[in-house]
């Protein structure tokens, strides 16, 4: 039986690595097989491409190299790494996947929705995962969040002015209700515990949906 496939999405600093590591640890006590995953990266193609896209000082990259850097890394992770997992009826739970595209590039670039949509659809063909959950916060306290975490390296989107984070913001408020079959959203200024709790709640549901 093919597996789960799980994104999670949000600005920065919204918890959402916190919140993967706890579940993927949860998950394996109950004894399901979890790959967890990030983009970009996530396997050695993707995280050379990463490293290229992040780099501060690439200021002169141009919006669309960006998108499409993006997807190409996503078309190799998806390949090298999610299908064969999701075919050996893995759980797979990815840090960001298409709808960091849509709301980063899309949205906020300006590159348009739909426009960034059509790129990926080439790269993922229908492996859209199952069930997104979206932590929601204002992208100043996310900020504020990993600037206080001193293990974090700042990378090139993360300079980006807190306008543009705010529209990244709205993107994903738009993409939760156009996809709201898919995307469930979770208020992520409250404490880990309590974002850990809801998102278990959300993924063990739709686990035991099938
Ligand atoms: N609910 C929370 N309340 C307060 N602090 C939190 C919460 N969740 C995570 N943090 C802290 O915020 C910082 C960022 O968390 P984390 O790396 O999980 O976010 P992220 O969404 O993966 O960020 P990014 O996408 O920017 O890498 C960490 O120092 C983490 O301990
Ligand atoms: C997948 C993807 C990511 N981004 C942005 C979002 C973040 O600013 C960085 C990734 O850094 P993180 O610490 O791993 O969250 O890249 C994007 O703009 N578009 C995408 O498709």
């Amino acid at each position: 039986m093919p597996g789960h496939f799980f994104s999670f999405e949000g600005p920065e600093g919204a918890g959402k690595t916190t919140v993967i590591t706890k579940l993927t640890a949860f998950l394996k006590e109950k004894g399901f097989d979890v790959v967890s995953t990030r983009e970009p990266g996530g396997i050695e193609i993707a995280e050379e491409i990463r490293a290229i896209i992040l780099n501060p000082l690439h200021t002169k990259m141009d919006g669309r190299t960006e998108a499409l850097l993006y997807a190409a890394a996503r078309r190799q992770h998806l390949v090298e790494k999610i299908i064969p997992a999701l075919e050996s009826g893995k759980i797979v739970l990815c840090d960001r996947f298409i709808d960091s595209s849509l709301a980063y590039q899309g949205f906020a670039r300006g590159l348009g929705v739909d426009e960034v949509l059509s790129i990926n659809q080439f790269a993922i063909d229908k492996y859209f995962p199952s069930l997104t959950v979206y932590f929601d916060l204002d992208p100043q306290i996310g900020l504020e969040r990993i600037e206080k975490n001193q293990s974090r390296e700042i990378n090139r989107l993360d300079m980006e002015s807190l306008s543009f984070h705010n529209k990244v913001r709205q993107g994903y408020l738009q993409l939760a209700e156009r996809f709201s079959d898919r995307i469930v959203t979770i208020d992520a200024s409250k404490s880990i515990d309590e974002v850990f709790d809801m998102t278990v709640t959300i993924v063990m549901e739709k686990i035991s949906r099938r």
